[in-house]
Order: C-alpha cells, then structure tokens, then sequence
C-alpha cells in the first residue's frame, strides 16, 4: 500500500486476496488433520472387523449380519442428526463401510474352509 495515501481499488483486492489465502490454508491444514484422524480411525475400525470376520469363519457364523447392521444405522442416522450431519450421508458411509467389511468376510471364510480352518457343523445326534 503506498503511504499516506487511501489504498488504490487494486491495492484494496490484493490485500482481501492475501487474507483469503491465509484462511485457506488455515482450513486446509484442518482438513488434513481430520483426514489422517479418518484414516487413524477406519485402521482401528478394521482391525476389529478383521478379527470378527476370524471369529466368524472359525465359528461358521455367517459374514453379514442385517439385524445388526439396521440397528447401527439407526444408530448413527440419530447421531448425524445430533451432530447436524445429514443422516442420508451417514448412513451410506457406514453401508459402503459394512459392504467392504463383509466382502474381507467372505474372503477370510472362503479361506478357513479351503484350508480347513472352520469349525464343522456339529453332528446332529438321533436322540431327543
Ligand atoms: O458385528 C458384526 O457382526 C460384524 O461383522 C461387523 C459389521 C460392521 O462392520 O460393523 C460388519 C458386518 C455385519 O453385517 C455387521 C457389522
């Protein structure tokens, strides 16, 4: 800006520019941190997941459950709702989750019974 002087129209621009570039960094930097948290987050989520897919395939309990998949969708619908989140977007981020979820479900009891691993259905006896 030119001293002593009202900044000219172009001045005035370049300086509402430098502050927006500011805020824009600022927030991005925000948005990277959430998104390594996302990713922190979905790592854990799957390490859990992983070790109920085992469970099931050593147990032979099917990979998907839909009672309880309607239940965490109500669930979070009422969580987003709370948090001023749309629920519609919620709910299809957990299905697409629940659906690469099932998928690892399946690959993991494909392998059990080819090498296996899986628990055999318990013979049915003729008594009672
Ligand atoms: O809780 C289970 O039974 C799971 O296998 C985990 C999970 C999930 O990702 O939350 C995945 C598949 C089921 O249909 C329901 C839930």
């Amino acid at each position: 800006m030119s001293e002593g002087t009202a900044p000219a129209v172009g001045e005035a621009a370049s300086v509402a520019d430098e502050a927006a570039r500011e805020r824009l960094l600022y927030l991005r930097g925000s948005i990277d941190n959430l998104d390594a948290a996302l990713v922190h987050l979905l790592a854990e989520r799957f390490k859990c997941t992983q070790q109920v897919g085992e469970l099931k395939a050593r147990h032979s309990l099917p990979p998907a459950d839909p009672a309880r998949e309607a239940a965490q969708i109500a669930r979070l619908r009422r969580l987003a709702e709370d948090a001023r989140l749309d629920p519609a977007f919620a709910e299809k981020f957990l299905n697409f989750i629940i659906g690469e979820v099932v998928q690892h479900h399946r690959a993991i009891a494909d392998r059990a019974v080819t090498s296996g691993e899986a628990r055999a259905e318990q013979p049915r006896t003729t008594a009672g």
